[in-house]
């Protein structure tokens, strides 16, 4: 049965003029929520105080280089992180159901840095499911009894959608069903209930039940700034990435993009797991399962009024145009990210850049909105810098509700990336939307009609001329009867006469409908020509761009192939030139070295030379001190003779003084020359071994040395005062110790040794053989 449309096109003009006037008035501000999460350890420093149910404060840790301050933030209300999912779910996208069953579009998208909580809020776990089962659920639960047959509405893939015959349904019902069982990973929504979500049965009101009510579904992500549609079961292993597009009424679709329609929310959640697993995540030291692509999960629900039902008990759907379409796009925005932080390398932290970048666009986009809106300035917003926001254009541009729940992690190691978060969402707050209106789909497509055939009677039977003719038997005999049978004949013919004539004037009618058909598909196919001729002349001048571009890009390529040529060779000179200066500044640097040696060399031979001058000066000054003392001593010698009652003594002459006086091993009197010895005196006995009488005439330095005078019987006396101390015939050997220091602080030691020789007068006298010189030197007079 072919569906008819039972509407006039007015609604949609209607619709027309409501976005010119009204839609212009009335503008909402972006909603912005917060949700934050608990804290994953309790030891945790925190950086958020809550100070109302809209207002926070964040504090700058204790532990952070930035100055100590405290910046407030308001939304529109803060869930705790004791707030449950159905909680967030009831605030925030509740209302957002509510709008998509009477025909409004919207936008939820949630904003964080990585680990904040964005991909739970949104989805959770099967026991803590998020705000998108609960919408699907809350969607099935509502329209349970209001559901269009499957197959009935069909995406275009063009963002419209058109109706379908039944027949036509039917077929795609039995290709759905046949390529499910063939596709082992697709089990058409039945033996999925174990990876399903809670059910709590929430349902929406106040829908319109006189609607019936199809619901799609579609899954993207944007990865690297590219789209790509997670269930695209054509694409293989590896998805293509797809265009965004806009239709006829200005909006932003993805091209191509798989939109299937599910008949309950297992059949949803079904796809949307198929689009998770090809979905990109990454592990990161921050989120071990860290979303790596922005994702958006699109639920589209279209209705139509259901006025009749046919003989068959089957619904009259309408004209493709009067479908109403909303669409609640579901958004899970990647983490932005500090790479010091994240300590991502390689594919990760491109991402992370990739990531920062959309997420830096849509930042932009929405400050270049609120300038425009708060200074009534006319900046163009940069919605194609990024994939992101194009395809969202038209939401910050009046297409329907937008609100973004904003996920903090609290912890005092997140202070600076929220401290940014805060002034984004302070930023969308302030950003005004046109208030959602219910819309129509966008396309124009009408179901094709099979054209009826010229000749079929409205009742669909065979075409007769009549009742049939009735049989003539013309008799002579009964005139009567002839001219009744006559007349029935005649009847009959102006039977059929009336009915050819009436099927003549249907043909007629038929014919100039056909012609009329024939001419009006003759003006679109003029039409469709003229648009395909236009637009090949448009591919041919992008082909001939494309060709001018690749032929700039080869010439820039053969350019940068010279010039990366020229750069190779100037490496080389550069190379070789480095070399040449590296082997002359080791030829410096020897130089500089053997330099350096000849100095030193130089410098030693000068102080040794100077050591050696020293050294014989000094040693010419010492000899000439030596003289003059051993003359002074001879003169006091003589003195202490004259003077003294004991004999005299002789002076042994003091040997040439030099440096070091090593005291005589071999009896020195053979060697030494004896002045003034009395030739035939007695000598003291030494049998009983010698006895010295040692005669320190001041306190001596101690000597501190091996070289000690070997006496091992002495008597020690500092001064001789009387006679007897020389006299006393125990005493054979006699030695003066004489100590000299001079300003150097070197010590001049001298032992002069002599034997005591009994005189005939009954006293003694002295005669010296040996005088031992010990020098020495102060360490510190070098120095000086
Ligand atoms: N409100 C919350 N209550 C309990 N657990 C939470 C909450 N928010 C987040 N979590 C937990 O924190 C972890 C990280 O959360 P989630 O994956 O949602 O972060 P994300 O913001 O999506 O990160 P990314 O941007 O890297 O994908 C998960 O284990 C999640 O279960």
């Amino acid at each position: 049965m072919n569906p008819v449309s039972k509407f006039t096109p007015k609604l949609r003009r209607e619709k027309t003029a409501l976005s010119n006037s009204d839609l212009a008035k009335k503008k909402d501000a972006v909603q912005v929520f917060c949700r934050l999460r608990p804290l994953q350890d309790d030891q945790e420093s925190n950086c958020i105080k809550l100070l109302s149910s809209s207002v926070l404060a964040l504090t700058t840790p204790a532990e952070s280089k930035l100055i100590r301050k405290e910046v407030h933030c308001q939304f529109k209300h803060i869930f705790t992180n004791y707030a449950s999912q159905k909680e967030v779910f009831d605030t925030v996208a509740y209302p957002f159901l509510v709008d998509l069953l009477h025909g409004k579009n919207g936008l939820l998208f949630t904003y964080g840095v990585t680990g904040s909580g964005k991909t739970h809020t949104l989805t959770g776990d099967q026991n803590n499911p998020g705000i998108m089962p609960k919408c699907i659920y809350t969607i099935f639960n509502t329209i349970a009894d209001f559901q269009a047959p499957k197959c009935v509405i069909k995406s275009d893939r063009m963002n419209g959608f058109e109706v379908q015959s039944r027949e036509d349904a039917m077929q795609d019902q039995l290709f759905i069903l046949r390529s499910a069982s063939k596709t082992p990973g697709r089990s058409n929504g039945k033996k999925l209930k174990d990876k399903s979500y809670l059910n709590d049965g929430a349902k929406i009101m106040d829908i319109n039940e006189n609607n019936l009510y199809s619901v799609f579904v579609s899954y993207i992500e944007i990865y690297n700034n590219t789209v790509y549609d997670l269930l695209d079961e054509n694409s293989g292993k590896t998805l293509q990435g797809k265009i965004l597009r806009e239709d006829s009424q200005k909006n932003m679709y993805v091209n191509g993009v798989v939109e299937t329609e599910v008949k309950s929310a297992e059949e949803a959640f079904e796809l949307f797991n198929i689009g998770q697993k090809r979905k990109k995540m990454g592990n990161t030291v921050l989120n071990s399962v860290s979303s790596r692509s922005h994702s958006i999960f699109n639920i589209r629900v279209v209705q139509f009024q259901q006025l009749a039902h046919n003989e068959e008990g089957q619904p009259v759907i309408p004209d493709s145009n009067l479908l109403k379409v909303a669409q609640l796009s579901l958004v899970d925005l990647a983490g932005s990210e500090r790479t010091n932080r994240t300590q991502n390398t390689g594919q990760l932290l491109r991402e992370a850049s990739q990531i920062n970048n959309s997420l830096l666009s849509l930042r932009t986009c929405l400050e270049i909105l609120r300038e425009n809106q708060l200074t009534g300035a006319n900046r163009l917003v940069p919605y194609r810098d990024s994939r992101l926001t194009l395809l969202f254009k038209n939401y910050f541009e009046g297409e329907g509700r937008v609100v973004m729940i904003v996920c903090v992690n609290p912890s005092a190691e997140d202070f600076e990336e929220n401290l940014q978060v805060m002034k984004f969402a302070e930023t969308t707050q302030d950003v005004k939307v046109a208030r959602a209106e219910p819309k129509f789909t966008p396309h124009k497509k009408k179901i094709q009609k099979k054209p009826a055939t010229p000749f079929a009677c409205k009742s669909g039977g065979t075409f007769t001329l009549g009742p049939k003719l009735p049989e003539i038997k013309l008799s002579f005999n009964s005139l009567e009867e002839s001219q009744v049978a006559l007349e029935r004949l005649l009847n009959v013919l102006k039977t059929r006469r009336q009915k050819i004539k009436t099927a003549d004037e249907e043909l007629d009618q038929k014919e100039n409908h056909f012609r009329k058909r024939l001419i009006e598909i003759y003006q679109e196919n003029i039409l469709g020509k003229s648009e395909v001729k236009s637009m090949r002349a448009q591919l041919k001048k992008e082909k001939q761009r494309c060709t001018n571009v690749e032929s700039k890009l080869a010439d820039l390529e053969s350019k940068n192939g010279d010039l990366n040529m020229k750069l190779r060779d100037h490496q080389g000179e550069i190379c070789a030139l480095r070399n040449t200066i590296a082997e002359k500044d080791l030829k410096i640097n020897k130089n500089i070295l053997e330099k350096e040696k000849i100095k030193q060399k130089m410098a030693l031979q000068n102080e040794k030379k100077d050591h050696e001058l020293d050294a014989k000066l000094r040693r010419q000054r010492e000899h000439l001190q030596a003289a003059m003392r051993a003359k002074d001593s001879k003169i006091q010698k003589v003195k202490e003779i004259l003077e003294g009652d004991f004999a005299p003594v002789v002076v042994v002459e003091t040997p040439p003084v030099q440096e070091y006086v090593q005291p005589p091993e071999t009896p020195k009197q053979q060697t030494r020359r004896p002045i003034g010895t009395p030739a035939s005196r007695q000598r003291r006995s030494r049998s009983a071994g010698d006895v010295w009488l040692e005669h320190n005439s001041v306190k001596p330095v101690p000597l501190g040395t091996v070289l000690q005078p070997s006496m091992k019987k002495r008597k020690s006396v500092t001064k001789l005062s009387k006679a007897s101390d020389v006299t006393n015939p125990k005493q054979s050997k006699y030695c003066l110790i004489a100590q000299e220091q001079d300003d150097g602080g070197d010590v001049e030691t001298k032992v002069y040794k002599g034997d005591i020789v009994p005189t005939c007068g009954g006293g003694a006298q002295v005669i010296f053989n040996d005088v031992e010189r010990l020098r020495q030197e102060s360490p510190t007079a070098d120095i000086k």
